[in-house]
């Protein structure tokens, strides 16, 4: 073992003693004696208050400005008096009328010519007329002047003034104060002459590009990264726009709808652009723009405005948008009403984005790892704190992202075999004909309402409770061999119909291409989201066609850099919106999704008295599997399939209820429907026209049985109450045990005692809670 020797600590210090103490503490109370305190705390009050703060700033400011201010002036002198002596020059010579008359004689154009020499006469003529009415008129009233000046002085002579009329007397003091004026400014006269005519000067001198520096207020510290329109119409001028630099060459000047303003964490302006130039070509330049004010891309945001030729500008403060959102508002209290929105991230204005999510639809896109799931989460986990809320997810993928909602979610599946989509689409048909049923059930209310509304979402028993789907990896789904067409179908129709009814989809997906993602999809999303994407076709898929040109640009995003920052349309009243989103964590052993949604949990059973004397809206309930549906399904077309075949597809399709079948089983549901063995090359097959056939023999005897007139879709109560196929065990399409397991989770319950008409029981104690 080795030795280690104590060093010991040194400190270097002095004595001292009480005298030398005592004057200091005296000092130090003096110092603190109450009236040196007050005068203290004023001096700092005074020192913080926004008003002093703001001069002081603007002092220094103009300060630092000082020396560049001053050549600016001496420039805008000598320039005033070029202007003037200009101005002189083209009077006097007639400029303008001789540039006319040579311009005709060039062009050949005689009577031009002849018509600009008779205005030069005409305008000679008309300067010395001008010039003997101004003088007549100088000597007429210099000359009453005179006469009326030395009448007064005459009777001030012979008349006493205190005997004179009062309006007399005034006249007299008038005049008295006119002269004893005159007097004084006399000696001044010279001075002010000479002032008067710099100033003058200054003003002919000005810069006419509007917004002239020393009208800015610098109230902020970082006052040299401000943008003023003097700084805007400096960057347009340099961004190589033949017309715009044609304009401004010609000494043309930028309207600015709008004067540079704050506008959140940066400044916004609105200009029209002059003849031959559209915001479109401002938004192409983007990248000069920004480096012409001193600011990376993404916090230059030129686009285009109301029209064509109105550009909207807004530029962030320097490095304001790399900070993150902070945390999300709703993160340890606070509920939702969905019909108001989730808060989902904080716009580049620095404000919180409540994202609508009642009639609207959403689409989600980027490149990987950017934050798309992570949105989606949090829509749902915000939908989770409105207690009347329906939320379903569906995972094109194995993925735990949504494991922690499991508890507060309806229906959840998640994985990668094929029996994630094929109940995904039979869930999108439920939608539909769960929205047939709400427009029955909204065209029987008093006055036919066109829309679900808060106050009816929570009418006793309609049903009409807000319904929000989501799917993320989507593109997996609508790319399926087998149901991506259908589902596309399916969610279109509900897309373009579903929003009045209350019925939400989230699409969550990483390639917004055509192929992935129907055309009539992104056509009539309401709130278009992008992450980093990689080129105008997916920035264009997500946010709408022409939002590229529009100068609303996802491109510009870096990957990494800006992850949990995207670009957002529809989200608000603005033509777009860049959001820095709100981050819920659920990874790497983090998790701040489950507090939330046991939160969300209590808040549902707490709330369940008060809901009950609305008579909590009913959930759907899952629909029955359909095992002759199902057949017809996997068979897929092809004229015979052997009977193992179908058995083996049946079981990649749900695994759940068909991998316990036997040829037995499959034998018994096809005699039940009078589908009959058939053999083929020795071999038991069932054919597609035979399955085909009962499936329209059953549709016959059905529509038969129902009575004549019978519109749309039953209400949900009578929806049949049998498991659908994601209640059970799962196998490797999983909805996990988390759901499954959860007391107040409608899927455990699914089974015939089920009763129509009951309630939803919060606790879990029976009915359908969630
Ligand atoms: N708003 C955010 N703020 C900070 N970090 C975020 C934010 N959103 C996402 N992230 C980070 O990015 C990672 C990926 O997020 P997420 O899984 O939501 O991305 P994704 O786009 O859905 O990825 P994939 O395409 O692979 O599914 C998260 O694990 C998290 O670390």
């Amino acid at each position: 073992m080795t030795r280690r020797e104590l060093v010991r600590k040194v400190f270097d210090a002095e004595i001292v003693d009480e005298e030398t103490v005592a004057p200091q503490c005296k000092e130090a109370t003096a110092e603190r004696s109450p009236a040196a305190r007050v005068i203290r705390s004023a001096v700092r009050a005074v020192a913080s208050h926004e008003a002093v703060v703001r001069a002081r700033s603007v002092l220094a400011y103009r300060l630092r400005k000082a020396p560049r201010d001053l050549g600016r002036l001496v420039w805008f002198l000598v320039r005033g008096v070029g202007r003037w002596s200009g101005k002189a020059w083209r009077w006097a010579s007639y400029a303008d009328l001789r540039a006319d008359a040579r311009a005709a004689r060039l062009s050949g154009d005689a009577d031009a010519r002849r018509t600009a020499q008779e205005l030069i006469r005409a305008d000679a003529r008309a300067r010395w007329a001008k010039l003997g009415i101004f003088l007549r008129r100088t000597v007429i009233t210099a000359a009453v002047v005179i006469v009326l000046l030395v009448l007064l002085a005459l009777l001030d002579l012979v008349a006493d003034r205190a005997e004179m009329p009062g309006w007399l007397r005034a006249v007299y003091e008038v005049r008295d104060a006119i002269a004893a004026g005159v007097g004084v400014v006399r000696a001044w006269l010279p001075w002010l002459a000479v002032v008067g005519v710099i100033g003058a000067a200054l003003w002919e001198g000005r810069d006419r590009s509007p917004g002239a520096g020393w009208l800015t207020r610098p109230d902020r510290d970082d006052a040299d990264s401000w943008v003023d329109e003097r700084m805007v119409s400096r960057a347009l001028a340099h961004l190589g726009i033949a017309p715009l630099n044609a304009f401004l060459k010609n000494g043309g000047e930028l309207v600015y709808t709008v004067a540079a303003r704050k506008d959140g964490d940066g400044t916004y302006a609105q200009v029209r652009l002059p003849l031959g130039v559209t915001a479109a070509m401002v938004t192409d330049r983007r990248k000069v723009l920004a480096a012409n004010l001193g600011r990376a891309a993404l916090e230059t945001w030129p686009t285009t405005g109301e029209e064509d030729g109105v550009l909207d500008l807004w530029v962030a403060d320097k490095g304001t948008l790399s900070g993150g959102a902070g945390d999300w508002p709703l993160l340890h209290d606070g509920f939702v009403d969905v019909f108001d929105g989730v808060p989902f991230g904080l716009s580049q204005r620095g404000l919180v984005i409540n994202a609508p999510l009642f009639e609207s639809n959403w689409l989600v896109g980027g490149r990987p790892g950017q934050g798309k799931t992570n949105v989606l989460r949090v829509l749902m986990l915000g939908a989770a704190l409105d207690p009347t809320a329906e939320l379903w997810a569906y995972v094109m993928g194995e993925s735990p992202d949504f494991e922690p909602l499991a508890p507060r979610l309806s229906r959840y599946r998640v994985g990668m075999d094929d029996s994630v989509p094929a109940d995904a689409v039979r869930a999108l048909e439920e939608l539909l004909k769960e929205m047939e049923r709400r427009g029955t059930v909204l065209g029987e209310q008093p006055g036919q309402p066109p829309k679900v509304s808060r106050r009816l979402a929570d009418k006793p028993g309609l049903g009409l409770h807000p319904l929000i789907m989501s799917i993320d990896e989507c593109h997996e789904l609508f790319q399926h061999p087998r149901y991506g067409k259908q589902a596309a179908d399916l969610a279109v129709r509900l897309i373009k119909r579903g929003r009045k009814y209350g019925i939400i989809l989230l699409l969550a997906t990483q390639s917004p291409t055509k192929d992935s993602i129907p055309k009539e999809i992104t056509r009539n999303i309401s709130c278009g989201v992008a992450f980093a994407v990689a080129d105008h076709v997916a920035n264009d898929g997500l946010l709408g066609a022409g939002k590229y040109r529009a100068g609303v640009r996802a491109t510009e995003l870096r990957m990494k850099t800006d992850r949990g920052t995207c670009v957002a349309v529809g989200v608000s009243d603005n033509a777009f919106e860049l959001i820095r989103t709100f981050y819920v964590p659920f990874e790497d052993g983090a998790d701040m999704v489950t507090p939330v949604v046991t939160r969300a949990m209590a808040h549902r059973a707490e709330h369940r008295p008060a809901l009950s004397t609305h008579d909590i809206p009913r959930e759907i309930e899952a629909a029955p599997v359909d095992h002759l549906a199902d057949i017809d399904r996997v068979i897929g077309g092809e004229p015979r399939v052997r009977t193992q075949t179908v058995l083996a597809r049946l079981a990649g399709h749900n695994p759940t209820e068909y991998e316990p079948w036997t040829a037995r089983d499959l034998r018994s549901v096809l005699d039940e429907h009078g589908v009959p063995p058939r053999k083929s090359d020795g071999a038991m097959v069932v054919r597609a026209d035979d399955v085909a056939e009962a499936i329209t023999r059953r549709t016959d005897r059905d529509e038969a049985r129902e009575p004549s007139g019978n519109q749309g879709v039953s209400p949900v109560p009578s929806l049949p109450p049998a498991p659908s196929p994601d209640q059970g065990e799962q196998s490797t399409g999983r909805r996990t045990g988390a759901a499954c397991d959860t007391p107040e989770h409608p899927l455990e319950q699914g089974s015939a005692d089920t009763v129509s008409g009951s309630l939803p029981d919060m606790d879990g104690g029976g009915g359908h809670g969630d």
